[in-house]
């Protein structure tokens, strides 16, 4: 399996080069050059099989030979062995029709654990026996940080720099960053949003002497294998609920497009999924470009979902690429003007092809809050804030009574607990797992958003390859 870039011209790479370097050196993101597809008997065979094993075989197509199928499982084992659930990815039925699939059960309580701590032991696997070592700059609006430093601290080779937006993370989410004090990590607050942070990571990619002289690579979801991990979930629930012979609809919390994307790519991979429900919070760019066709970004508006606070949604552009006939030249163009103009019309095929499996949607703060109080007294759930958005979508979406719709249960209610208490009455208690998180010692610095300042304290501190 070869991997090519959006913006078609870098050298396409096979999937342990693809994994290593993130960003592909034309600016664009890494997509396989073709989508594997799953038989419907292979999709059945699926049912029963424990998490991992389920991970091995959605999996294995993607690798291709860059890993033994054994060294795969081994792998899946000890990352999926990490979670506190059984069922790794645990399903629970709400009403006749809604389910929640609860991916917080890992160790930073959000649903970037699943791919994270693959990403983690595929890193380690990668650069064994070889001098690399790699600089991986992060953005994160809250949760890729914490799940990315639990699945990287300590780990030979590899340092890891995450940017987060001062003062518009949880407490518990920067804490979960910013006490993990191992030498290879190194937290940074940016005086920005999260767009901010995420532009100022592409840039020093494309800033092909530092990318190189770094070795850089990454852990957003800008890194094919993130999403290919995020893909077993899809078809983990899909089996559980009757598929192949039944489709199932997924509500999705989404800021970056990456989660949902994965939901995209299982459908391409022959899951029958009956829609794909895109839910925003007010930062509401995906909406507005799938339901209108403008793809235009507004100034970030922090919300209680935060790590939904995005107005540039990276993945976007794989699914462009996809239903633009895969005319890389095209895009290029078109993401250079949208660079340049932070606006962008989607083109008839964009629009038709989006319109044949996704639907979408935008929760206000209230709407949100409502969801909350209804889930927690119809049902005895707390939904966090990012659920919660996904779960008033579905529950105003009017799919047919016969068609289940899973939506994806993105973090755990104690990450959010105040906004959590605020609409229930009732805090949730932070899991023994994450310990004596209030009580350690926090060190980050704060650094102005800017190119300079960020790629200067970074050239500080990382491992240069010359
Ligand atoms: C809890 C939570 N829900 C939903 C999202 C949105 O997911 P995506 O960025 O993949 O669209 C994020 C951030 O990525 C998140 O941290
Ligand atoms: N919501 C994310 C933002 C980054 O998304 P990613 O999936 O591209 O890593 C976060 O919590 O950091």
């Amino acid at each position: 399996m070869h991997y090519v870039s959006t913006r078609g011209a870098a050298t396409p790479l096979d999937f342990r080069a693809a994994t290593l370097a993130g960003l592909a050196s034309d600016g664009g993101l890494y997509v396989p050059e073709a989508w594997p597809t799953l038989s419907k008997r292979e999709i059945a065979a699926l049912a029963g099989l424990s998490y991992a094993e389920t991970a091995v075989w959605v999996m294995t197509p993607f690798v291709g030979d860059a890993l033994s199928q054994d060294e795969l499982r081994t792998m899946c084992e000890a990352a999926y062995g990490r979670f506190s659930h059984a069922a790794v990815t645990p399903l629970k039925q709400l009403t006749h029709q809604h389910f929640l699939l609860e991916l917080f059960h890992g160790p930073t309580l959000a649903f970037k654990d699943v791919a994270l701590q693959f990403l983690g032991l595929l890193f380690e696997r990668f650069l064994a026996g070889t001098d690399t070592h790699l600089t991986v700059i992060g953005a994160t609006s809250g949760d890729t940080g914490s799940a990315a430093i639990d699945a990287l601290a300590g780990r030979a080779g590899v340092d890891v720099f995450m940017l987060h937006p001062q003062g518009r993370v949880s407490d518990v989410q920067r804490r979960q960053m910013t006490t993990v004090l191992s030498p290879n990590v190194h937290n940074i607050a940016i005086e920005g949003d999260f767009d901010t942070a995420q532009a100022l990571v592409k840039a020093m990619f494309n800033d092909r002497d530092f990318a190189d002289r770094f070795t850089l690579s990454a852990v957003n979801s800008i890194n094919w294998a993130r999403l290919m991990a995020q893909v077993v979930y899809y078809f983990y629930a899909a089996v559980r609920l009757g598929a192949p012979e039944r489709a199932v609809a997924f509500s999705v919390p989404t800021g970056n497009f990456g989660d949902v994307f994965a939901g995209y790519v299982a459908a391409q991979m022959g899951l029958p999924v009956a829609r794909l429900i895109v839910a925003t919070n007010v930062n509401d760019i995906l909406h507005r470009a799938l339901s209108t066709g403008d793809y235009s970004s507004a100034a970030v508006t922090p919300t209680a979902a935060p790590s939904m606070d995005i107005q540039v949604s990276s993945n976007f552009e794989r699914l462009l690429f996809d239903l633009g006939a895969r005319d890389g030249a095209a895009l290029a163009a078109q993401m250079r003007g949208f660079e340049t103009s932070r606006a962008m019309r989607l083109t008839d095929a964009h629009a038709s092809g989006a319109a044949a499996l996704f639907t979408s949607d935008a929760v206000d703060a209230a709407d949100m809050a409502e969801a909350m109080r209804w889930a927690c007294a119809e049902t005895g759930e707390l939904l966090d804030p990012h659920t919660a958005i996904g779960f008033a979508a579905a529950r105003r979406a009017g799919l047919p009574a016969d068609v289940p719709v899973v939506t994806l249960a993105t973090a755990h209610p104690a990450k959010f607990r105040e906004s959590v208490e605020r609409a229930t009455g009732l805090r949730p208690t932070l899991p023994n797992r994450v310990g004596d998180l209030f009580q350690r010692e926090e060190r980050y610095a704060t650094l102005p958003a800017t190119f300079d300042a960020v790629s200067g304290y970074i050239a500080e501190r990382a491992v240069s390859a010359a």
